[in-house]
This record gives C-alpha cells, sequence and structure tokens, in this order.
C-alpha cells in the first residue's frame, strides 16, 4: 500500500487569501497571500517579533483566524480534519523537563495518527521511526530521556517526530535554532528528499544560507504583512538593492521595535504578488478587523 505524497487533486497545501490571524480579536498577521504547493519549499523571513509564527500558527488553527481565507489541500480550515498531513514544528522546543519520556517515545507520538486506537507499533512504524531518528541523527540517544538534551538536540527530536509523521506538508518555526552545522547539512538534505516527493514545506527561518538548496521561493514579512515573495535570486537581488529595508535577517531586535512605523520608501519592484505591489508596501498599522461585527472567521469557509 502506498500513500500518496502529494493532493491527489493538485489542491495547494497551504493557500491564504487576504488572511488576518492574531490573538483575542487582535490582528497582528493582515491581508496575507501566500501559496505552498505539492513539491514547493518557501522560506519566511522577517525581523524578530513581525508575526511570522502568527501567521504559520495561524494556518494551523492554533491562534484566532480574524479574517480572510485559509485554506489546506483545498479544503477551509475550518472543515480540515486530516490534521495528521500536516507536521507541524513549533518554535523553541516545548518538551518540558518535567514530562519524563525517550527519544524514541516522543518520535513515536508522530506515528499515532497512523494507528489505530490502542494499536501497537508495527514494523513499518518502527522502520519509519528508525529513518526518522537516523535523518537528524539521533539513532544513538533513541533511549536517552529527552530532558537531558541540549535545545538543538531537542528540536532534533521535534524534526524526528514531524518526520515519522509522514506528512503531505511540512510547517517549521525555525527548525535549525540551535542546531549545529553538520546536522543543518543533514536537515536541508532530507527537507530537499521530501520535497521532490511532493511534500511542500514552509520554513520560518533566521537562517536562511543553510537552507538555500532547497528552497523555491522566498517570502518576507514586515509588521504583520507579506512585503516580498519571490525567488530566491529575485530575493538576493532585493537585498542588494536594499529596497527592502530587510534588515539583518540575524539581527535580534528589541520589543520596541516591533512593528516600526513606515519608512516612506517606494513599493519594492520586487514585490510580484498582486495587492501587495499595486498598493505599495503597508507598514502601518493593521486595520481593526472584525468591527463589522465579532463574525468568527473561522467560520467564513462555511458561510460563503
Ligand atoms: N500568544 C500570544 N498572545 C498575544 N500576543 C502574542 C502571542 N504570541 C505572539 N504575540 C505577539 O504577536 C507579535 C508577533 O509575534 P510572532 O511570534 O508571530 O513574531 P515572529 O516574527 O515569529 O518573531 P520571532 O522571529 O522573534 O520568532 C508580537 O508582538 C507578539 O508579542
Amino acid at each position: 500500500m502506498t500513500t500518496p505524497r502529494a493532493d491527489d487533486t493538485g489542491a495547494p497545501v497551504i493557500r491564504l487569501r487576504s488572511a488576518s490571524f492574531g490573538y483575542a480579536d487582535r490582528a497582528v498577521v493582515s491581508g496575507a497571500d501566500l501559496t505552498v504547493r505539492p513539491g514547493e519549499a518557501l522560506a519566511l523571513l522577517g525581523p524578530n517579533g513581525c508575526g511570522k509564527s502568527t501567521l504559520v500558527k495561524g494556518l494551523l488553527g492554533l491562534n484566532d483566524h480574524l479574517g480572510g481565507e485559509v485554506e489546506l489541500f483545498g479544503t477551509p480550515l475550518a472543515r480540515f480534519h486530516r490534521r495528521s498531513r500536516i507536521g507541524y514544528v513549533p518554535q523553541r522546543h516545548t518538551l518540558s523537563s518535567s514530562v519524563s519520556a525517550t527519544v524514541r517515545e516522543i518520535v513515536a507520538t508522530g506515528r499515532l495518527p497512523h494507528q489505530g486506537l490502542l494499536a501497537r507499533l508495527g514494523a513499518r512504524d518502527r522502520q519509519i521511526m528508525d529513518q526518522a531518528l537516523d535523518v537528524v541523527g539521533l539513532t544513538d540517544q533513541t533511549r536517552q530521556d529527552v530532558s537531558t538534551l541540549s535545545g538543538g538536540q531537542q528540536r532534533r527530536v521535534l524534526i524526528a517526530r514531524a518526520l515519522a509523521g509522514e506528512p503531505d506538508a511540512l510547517v517549521m518555526d525555525e527548525p535549525t535554532a540551535g542546531v549545529d552545522v553538520a546536522n543543518q547539512r543533514l536537515l536541508t538534505t532530507v527537507l530537499q528528499r521530501l520535497r521532490d516527493r511532493g511534500v511542500g514545506l514552509l520554513i520560518v527561518t533566521h537562517e536562511v544560507e543553510a537552507l538555500t538548496p532547497v528552497l523555491d521561493r522566498i517570502v518576507h514579512m514586515s509588521a504583520g504583512r507579506i512585503t516580498f515573495d519571490g525567488s530566491v535570486a529575485e530575493f538576493e537581488q532585493a537585498r542588494r538593492a536594499d529596497v527592502l529595508a530587510l534588515g539583518d535577517p540575524h539581527h535580534h531586535h528589541h520589543e520596541d521595535e516591533d512593528h516600526a512605523p513606515g519608512d516612506g520608501r517606494p513599493p519594492a519592484p520586487w514585490v510580484h504578488r498582486a495587492g501587495v505591489g499595486a498598493s505599495g508596501i503597508r507598514r502601518e498599522a493593521a486595520p481593526a478587523i472584525g468591527a463589522g461585527g465579532p463574525a468568527r472567521a473561522t467560520r467564513r469557509g462555511q458561510d460563503g
């Protein structure tokens, strides 16, 4: 039995149209248009606090969807239930030191959606887990308690867990943070292989250089808005021309730099997307979303 690696209908794995996300009705990300197709790898860049994590969590239904449309594999977010098709590596390791679990046990949870209730791990499950542990370089640590691992090793456990789920799309929030160069390379090779098999990849990162061989496109955000969406070469051009006010991708800025006011620059010619380029790069605070009523945007898919 073979599992299809990409959506049969050819629908984008992720599609946002003018999507807004936030917390408790405060929009942090506004008017985001973004499409990830099967076999496409995108990096999402931008300064600290611009809303990258909010965007990726939002499209997974992990915070408030305040406007616009979100579709996963062609299905509106509110009606999407095949969660196991999307692997998610959250930002910062969330493996609590108060929970005692081995590396293998954590990775095994990645197989849960593929098992029946109370089902035991079969030979195939074990094989996939072994492969996942191998590609992140943790084969020798499988019996170790995760609380004894370094931050970078814990990130690799979370990556292995996501890989063990055999997802058709992978959303990763800074997967290479704290991971040494050798393992970053390993991860890049794995991501390349997944992409070639039709898996769609959306990767939030501050370390785009390590991932460049995998990437089809780079998306850049600033102050809650997507300000660039283009090829790696176009991004490099834009960066060299300094038309995006990209800043230093490694720069960790302070609280008060968040949502910097407009810098008055003209819209970047590199911004390909209709609606961003056409209206220029908007850097002012996002308009209040949902002012027309309490409409929970998560229901939009059903309403219209
Ligand atoms: N759970 C939350 N509740 C309320 N506000 C939040 C929450 N998480 C993030 N925010 C706010 O949303 C804004 C964007 O944060 P987000 O984490 O999405 O940025 P980011 O681009 O991923 O930053 P970084 O590169 O530092 O990870 C920030 O102003 C932050 O304070």
